[in-house]
């Protein structure tokens, strides 16, 4: 419906008016005419369209005129009668959209302007459609259109200026585009002529992998120093002398984390061990408050900033789907990161028993890995599969922050046992670790010790207690050294002063000791000759490795498309709990509603529809929004290790939820039919758009979690959603009642739509007795009855259109919200002389 006011302008006025709103876009508008028509495509006509129609609104906008007060009256009533006015807002999509889709186009980004076709409202599409139509609306009224005299020539100006703002919004978003686009690009092709003779990027990512095991890369040895980490402070946190940067780490620290040993990060909490292998590892999450500083070197080769080391890293926290088990969850992984280099079923599954030999998971092999909720693996057996999981590249090189919190001792000494094993065969393990036991200890060869942020010891493990008694910190026999160490440069904090001023002092001697004997534990010879062509072709491998999964999209859809349908499945309580749902809603409706034909019976179908299309939403968007964040954790972890590309895993994702929504509203369905006597023949209908609104209300939730940073986000955004779709449900505000900002609500309310879709299917047809209680004349028609709640004139089929917009603008703009979620790492700048 095309709602569009009219400014009642005296005709002197409104020539002026004219001739501001024609003469600044006329030259442009007319370009973009020319060009749009030469343009040669026959495919994209809706582009062209939308961009004539643009220029044509304005080249053909038609003669305004004052009417009399009465005639005005009685247009205005015939145009309300009608549904005719527009509204500024239809207008300003209508321009939008025209904009949005050529420059889109321009740039090669259909899909971007399939977008924008898709979300914009109705209205637009109306206008967009037919210039022509409308000037015939406009020729209904005696060659004149009728002026409404509530509005003023300033909305003229007004949609001038939302047609330059749709202008440059537009404009930014093609050039964002573009540049992503072109950069992109740039990306894949600058990696891949690093290859000669290629013949796909499945084939580059496996003769890179080989690379990272062979020769250089074979046995690497990481070196690190001068590693500052400073972090801005709010003022009020300074150290009152203007100074509001908190240094986490201190220039001090260097080290080199050898290929066949381990190495141990030690030091009391909040030191910043973990800060410290995150920067080492080029894992350090980017953050404005961050500056970050210092030298690495892979094999004696120093590295620039965003150089990556070929490794693993493993977070202290790894989630798992749930339901999958050990064996399906490595060869799920095993396929996407192989697949192209270990084509046969047989030699994946070599690598699947090679490594659940080596972590020692054989034996949990078809045990499901579990979490919170659900009963699986132990926490040892989980941190030993993230361990499997980041080992089946085979890196030269292991990162683990804390492998052993929230073990017992028992599973703590299995997992360093097991990375024991792993140095054994030339890997190189760095290891964080917090308060180990004396056997666990002893497992490692190296150690870094730190203390806020400064270097207190590095060098073989098995010197340490001497190099500390030597600096005159000894202790008893029996008290283990780790605990002895850490006892050592720990500051005491708390009510004895005595205490606390002697452990500072001793951090500090400790810390003097070892910033006089660090050059001598660790020295860089940097006789590479030809160090900067070997880092260059590092970066490439390495980059390339890790930023193109090993698998093509195709193969990543399959894959995700089957974990997404197992996992959903498999997750039978959940299941159960909605068929129950379904079932007791469907039951309650159903016992409760009898509808008649009476006229109290029309009060109570609008009130039941009402209820089915809130619950129906309610249900499907926090159902998914309480789902979809945890989620988003695996998923972003596994898109950030370039397992797979988001596109894949969204419409996977998006896809495999349709089954199960189909099977809900099928059972809720044929209880409440029956039970409440709905319009006979009408069935099969219902259920459709029961389940049309259904996928779009999970449409809606799946873009709440994805942009939402966190699950309390997303939760504490729903309450004003739902509210917001109840108030724009198309029975609680009129249109012309709604605030103008707001309007848009009414083109995508979610409620509004499921429930003009199911008003429309129930009463089309229908003929009512005037018996029974009634509140206002009788009704005895079911179009009369829809025409009391402004539904007439509405068709299924303008539902099904409004609920496929919503649905595609959700899932397009969630994807767009994963997409470009990605995480981003510091980059390690040279340290200031
Ligand atoms: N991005 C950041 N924003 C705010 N503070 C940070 C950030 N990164 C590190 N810090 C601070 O740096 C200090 C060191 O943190 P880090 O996690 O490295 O310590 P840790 O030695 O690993 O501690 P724990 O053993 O308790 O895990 C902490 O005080 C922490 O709050």
């Amino acid at each position: 419906m095309i709602r569009y006011p009219m400014a009642s302008l005296p005709p002197s006025e409104s020539r002026a008016v004219r001739r501001r709103h024609h003469s600044p876009p006329k030259l442009l508008l007319a370009i973009i005419a020319i060009a749009t028509t030469i343009y040669p495509s026959s495919n994209n006509s809706h582009y062209l369209a939308s961009a004539q129609n643009l220029a044509g609104k304005f080249a053909s906008r038609p003669k305004i005129v004052e009417t009399s007060s009465s005639n005005k009256k009685r247009n205005q009533k015939k145009s309300d009668q009608n549904g005719e006015y527009t509204t500024q807002w239809g207008s300003f999509m209508n321009s939008l959209e025209g904009w949005g889709s050529f420059l889109f186009y321009e740039n090669g980004m259909s899909w971007l302007g399939s977008f924008s076709w898709s979300v914009v409202p109705d209205s637009s599409h109306d206008a967009v459609r037919s210039s022509g139509k409308r000037k015939k609306r406009w020729r209904k009224e005696n060659g004149h259109v009728v002026a409404d005299s509530s509005w003023k020539r300033d909305l003229f100006a007004a949609e001038f200026y939302m047609i330059v703002l749709s202008i440059i919004i537009s404009a930014a978003i093609a050039v964002l585009s573009w540049i992503w686009y072109v950069g992109t690009n740039l990306k894949s092709q600058s990696a891949k002529t690093m290859q000669e003779g290629e013949e796909g990027a499945e084939d580059i990512v496996c003769e890179n992998l080989e690379q990272t095991h062979s020769g250089f890369f074979e046995s690497v040895a990481v070196g690190f120093e001068d590693i500052t980490m400073t972090l801005k402070q709010k003022k009020k946190k300074g150290d009152g002398n203007g100074n509001n940067e908190r240094l986490i780490l201190d220039g001090s620290i260097r080290g080199v984390a050898q290929p066949g040993r381990m190495l141990a990060i030690m030091g009391p909490s909040g030191s910043g061990k973990s800060t410290l292998l995150h920067a080492i590892s080029g894992q350090l999450k980017q953050d404005k408050k961050i500056s970050l500083y210092g030298k690495r070197y892979v094999n004696g080769v120093p590295l620039t900033g965003d150089s990556k080391i070929p490794s693993a890293f493993i977070e202290q926290e790894v989630n798992f789907f749930p339901h999958m088990t050990v064996k399906e969850t490595l060869d799920f992984r095993v396929e996407l990161k192989m697949g192209a280099c270990l084509k046969t079923k047989k030699e994946r599954d070599d690598l699947v028993n090679d490594l659940m030999n080596q972590l020692g998971l054989t034996k949990s092999a078809n045990t499901i890995v579990g979490n919170a909720k659900v009963r699986g693996l132990s926490g040892g057996e989980r941190k030993r599969l993230s361990i499997a999981c980041e080992m089946i590249s085979s890196p030269p090189v292991i990162f683990l922050d804390e492998p052993t919190s929230g073990l017992d001792s028992y599973q703590a000494t299995q997992v360093i046992e097991t990375l024991r094993k792993l140095a054994d065969k030339g890997k190189t393990v760095v290891a964080v670790i917090h308060q180990p036991s004396q056997h666990t200890f002893q497992l490692f060869d190296d150690l870094l010790l730190i203390s806020e942020g400064k270097l207190m010891y590095y060098g073989e493990r098995s010197k340490v207690r001497e190099y500390m008694e030597g600096l005159g910190y000894g202790c008893e026999a029996e008290v283990g050294t780790a605990e002895h160490i850490l006892d050592c440069v720990s500051r005491v904090v708390g009510a004895d002063a005595e205490a606390e001023r002697e452990s500072v002092n001793r951090i500090e001697t400790i810390a003097r000791a070892a910033d006089q004997h660090a050059r001598e534990w660790v020295s860089f010879d940097l006789d590479y000759k030809d160090s900067k062509n070997i880092e260059r072709k590092m970066k490439h491998i390495v980059d390339l490795t890790a930023t193109h999964p090993g698998t093509n999209l195709l193969r990543q859809f399959k894959l995700l498309f089957g974990r997404s349908i197992q996992e959903t499945l498999r997750g039978k309580a959940a299941i159960i709990i909605k068929i129950v749902q379904q079932v007791s809603l469907g039951l309650i409706y159903g016992g409760i509603y009898s509808l008649g034909d009476n006229q109290a019976s029309i009060m109570d179908r609008f009130g039941l529809l009402s209820l089915i299309v809130i619950g129906a939403t309610n249900m499907a968007m926090a159902g998914t929004i309480r789902s979809f964040p945890k989620e988003k954790s695996i998923v972003s972890v596994e898109v950030a290790s370039s397992l797979y590309r988001t596109f894949p895993y969204f419409i996977s994702k998006a896809l495999s939820e349709l089954p199960l929504i189909g099977i809900f509203n099928a059972i809720f369905s044929s209880l409440i039919y029956p039970l409440a006597r709905l319009q006979k023949g009408r069935f099969k209908a219902f259920l459709g758009l029961t389940s049309l609104h259904s996928i779009a209300s999970e449409a809606v939730g799946l873009l709440i979690g994805s942009i939402s940073p966190s699950s309390d986000v997303a939760l504490a955004l729903f309450p004003p959603i739902i509210v917001l779709n109840i108030i724009f449900d198309g029975k609680n505000i009129s249109e012309e009642n709604t605030p103008a900002l707001l309007r848009w609500v009414n083109k995508v309310g979610l409620i509004r739509w499921g429930f003009t879709g199911l008003a429309v299917n129930e009463f089309q047809g229908l003929a009512f007795n005037t018996s029974g209680p009634r509140r206002g004349p009788v009704v005895k028609t079911g179009e009369e009855a829809l025409a009391r709640f402004g539904l007439e004139g509405k068709s299924i089929d303008d539902v099904i259109g409004a609920q496929t917009k919503i649905i595609a603008g959700c899932w397009f703009l969630s994807f767009l919200g994963l997409a470009l979620t990605r995480q981003k790492y510091e980059v390690m700048q040279n340290p200031p002389n």
